[in-house]
């Protein structure tokens, strides 16, 4: 049986005789079926969905005013119906759409009731519905098998063995038709020359994300948008099988189809400037704008293209449309549906799975995972840095060659190199993080708002795939440095110089990625760290010395990871110096040893352990500040 077409015939048929059953309950049961998700209608009465946006009539006001985006609409969809969601640019289908399936941003009202079934929408899950976006966002180093693996450990209940979660993939990848291409990178949609997805096949993709969890709903906000009408009728055939074979019901938004892929449609919904301008079977619209509209459609007109001209020329004011739709014994219908939904209610259905997300651990390895995966993947950044750092490390230990000696004129160049194994791992990871963050922000914002994982499990899963970075990067340019500029040729003291350029690189990305939790935009972060940066590299003892520092700036000095750094390598390779040979020149001033070197830059011997001690500190006191500021922004939505 086509459940499809029996809801749809039954619930828009005006003149159905009495006898016949009046809710989704009862038809499911009168047909000796069982009542479950797939016999859930979706409907809505009274919705008023109000913006709160700044008023722009006072000048830096806070004053908020709110802007209304859907007006007092109604509307019922039955259960196993494939949905269209059609009208003009801004009227208000993303928002009818995001309040059915409770993905409306916090910062929106929304007054009424959504219902399915008998429960209000707001006690659905994330998990109890699929919800595909209008731009899709992948990982796209991953293959199509890959990116569902993953998915499936993320989404699917951790009941579910392993085994049965990669038969879940493999039987969604056939169903959906994704074989061809399953170990086909997804890409980013711009590569040139490299095979990866094809627009048409991302969007089955998505499909195939969203369907893992196997929801009754489906919501898809303009799923056949940039395609062209081959792909377009391909994926709309695929969401016509989950309707007819799988009995979904499945909702989305579609611009400007052909009048046979329109007649796909069980139901068709017009939105207009917030209102409904019609709710009904495809194939009755024409007379609807004809009869109640006084508007014909030409023949060999494309019926959509004729609905839509009206809907945003304005011939007849929309408002007068969606009145005559009120008015109309389609709308009186609708109303019907929905009083018998609400007159049979059966409140002791339980539709609300019992779902176990996966541990946190889990989610963390999984995450990692595919940040490192990415990170080898496509290694352009990292391999760029990386080479580039190589060849820093090569011309600064040319540059030092044969010149660290200890003798007067050799004290200059120790102190230049140990300045240079500071200052490269300073700057550059700091602003490169700093950097890479907002690239990584939108598919995590996406993921996040599907209930994918939190803000713990991103900001962690980064820490912990940068770690490989934060000590391939320093250990590779500090052992080319220390060997070409030949410092003390102890392996202890080698250990320790590696380990000081480590946390001196640990302590700068943890400042830059503070610095953009703090405030939030790329932008700002960088005014406010590079005078921050100048502050820190200032007051590290080689530009002014430590004593002369006004009391009030002495605290800086603790914070200063560029003075911590310095001052330990200082002490780690001049504390055992015993001699230090004067010049013959008598202008030269004469440092006997290595304490001497010291003194002139008052450093202290005893500083050695509680700098690397300290260092530590800064770094997790940075991350915490950092988790903190990143976790309240999104759940305030404020990432950018
Ligand atoms: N978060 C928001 N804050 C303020 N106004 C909003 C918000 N979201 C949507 N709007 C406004 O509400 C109206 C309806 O937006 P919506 O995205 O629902 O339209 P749409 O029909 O889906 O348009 P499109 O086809 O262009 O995507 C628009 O005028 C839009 O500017």
């Amino acid at each position: 049986m086509d459940l499809a077409a029996t809801y749809s015939a039954h619930f828009f048929n005006a003149d159905a005789p009495a006898d016949v059953p009046k809710s989704a309950f009862q038809l499911c049961t009168h047909n000796g079926g069982q009542y479950d998700e797939s016999c859930l209608p979706i409907y809505w009465e009274n919705l008023n969905v109000h913006a709160l946006v700044k008023n722009d009539r006072w000048f830096r006001s806070s004053v908020m005013a709110r802007k209304l985006l859907l007006n007092n609409v109604d509307g019922y969809i039955p259960p196993c119906s494939l949905v269209a969601i059609m009208g003009p640019s801004g009227a208000g289908k993303s928002t009818l759409m995001a309040a059915l399936a409770n993905k409306l941003p916090a910062h929106i009202e929304l007054e009424g009731s959504v219902k399915i079934g008998s429960i209000s929408v707001k006690n659905f899950k994330s998990y109890n519905f699929g919800y595909m976006y209008q731009h899709d966002l992948f990982c796209g180093v991953l293959t199509v098998k890959e990116h569902l693996y993953f998915m499936a450990k993320l989404k699917l209940d951790r009941r579910i063995s392993e085994k049965n979660q990669k038969a879940r993939v493999l039987a969604i990848i056939d169903e959906l038709g994704l074989s061809q291409c399953a170990n086909t990178k997804i890409g980013f949609g711009r590569e040139n020359g490299k095979i990866t997805l094809s627009g048409g096949e991302r969007k089955i993709v998505s499909f195939a994300t969203e369907l893992l969890t196997d929801p009754p709903f489906l919501f898809c906000d303009e799923p056949t948008t940039g395609l062209d009408s081959y792909s377009a009728k391909n994926v709309v055939s695929v969401m016509q099988r989950l309707v007819s074979d799988q009995g979904k019901t499945v909702v989305c938004i579609i611009h400007q189809p052909s009048s046979e892929l329109l007649n796909v449609f069980q139901q068709l919904i017009l939105v207009a400037d917030g209102r409904i301008a019609y709710s009904g079977p495809p194939v009755r619209v024409t007379s609807f704008f004809e009869s109640c509209v006084g508007f014909r459609c030409p023949e060999n007109y494309n019926c959509a293209d004729f609905i839509m001209k009206i809907l945003s020329d304005g011939n007849k004011s929309v408002n007068s449309i969606c009145d005559e739709f009120a008015a109309s014994k389609q709308a009186e219908v609708i109303k019907n549906a929905i009083s018998n939904e609400i007159y049979f209610e059966t409140s002791s259905i339980s539709v609300l799975h019992n779902h176990l997300s996966p541990f946190w651990p889990v989610k963390l390895y999984h995450l990692t995972g595919r940040y490192l995966l990415e990170k080898v993947r496509d290694p352009t950044i990292d391999v760029h840095r990386f080479l580039q750092k190589v060849g820093i490390a090569v011309m600064v230990g040319l540059c030092y060659l044969g010149t660290v000696q200890r003798t007067q004129n050799g004290i200059q160049s120790f102190q230049g190199v140990f300045f240079m194994l500071i200052t490269e791992n300073f700057f550059t990871p700091m602003y490169s993080v700093m950097n890479q963050l907002p690239v990584q922000l939108p598919l995590f914002r996406r993921e996040y708002t599907s209930g994918l994982y939190g803000a713990s499990t991103f900001y962690a899963a980064n820490l912990l795939s940068f770690i490989p970075t934060l000590i391939i990067e320093p250990t590779v340019y500090t052992t080319i440095i220390y060997c070409m500029a030949g410092l003390k040729n102890d392996l202890y003291a080698y250990f320790l110089t590696v380990i000081i350029t480590i946390l001196v690189m640990a302590v700068s990305t943890s400042c830059g990625i503070m610095f953009n939790n703090i405030f939030g935009s790329l932008s700002l972060a960088l005014t406010f760290v590079q005078p921050f940066d100048n502050v820190i590299m200032i007051l590290s003892g080689i530009f002014v010395n430590i004593r002369s520092i006004p009391w009030y700036l002495h605290w800086i000095v603790f914070i200063s990871w560029f003075e911590l750094g310095f001052e330990a390598l200082t002490i780690l390779h001049w504390k055992d110096v015993d001699y230090i040979a004067c010049s013959q020149d008598p202008d030269v001033p004469c440092l006997m040893d290595g304490s001497d070197v010291l003194d002139k830059y008052e450093f202290t011997v005893s500083n050695l352990m509680p700098h690397i001690y300290l260092m530590v500190w800064l770094f997790v006191g940075f991350h915490v500040i950092s988790f903190a500021c990143f976790v309240t922004r999104a759940r305030l939505n404020k990432l950018s």
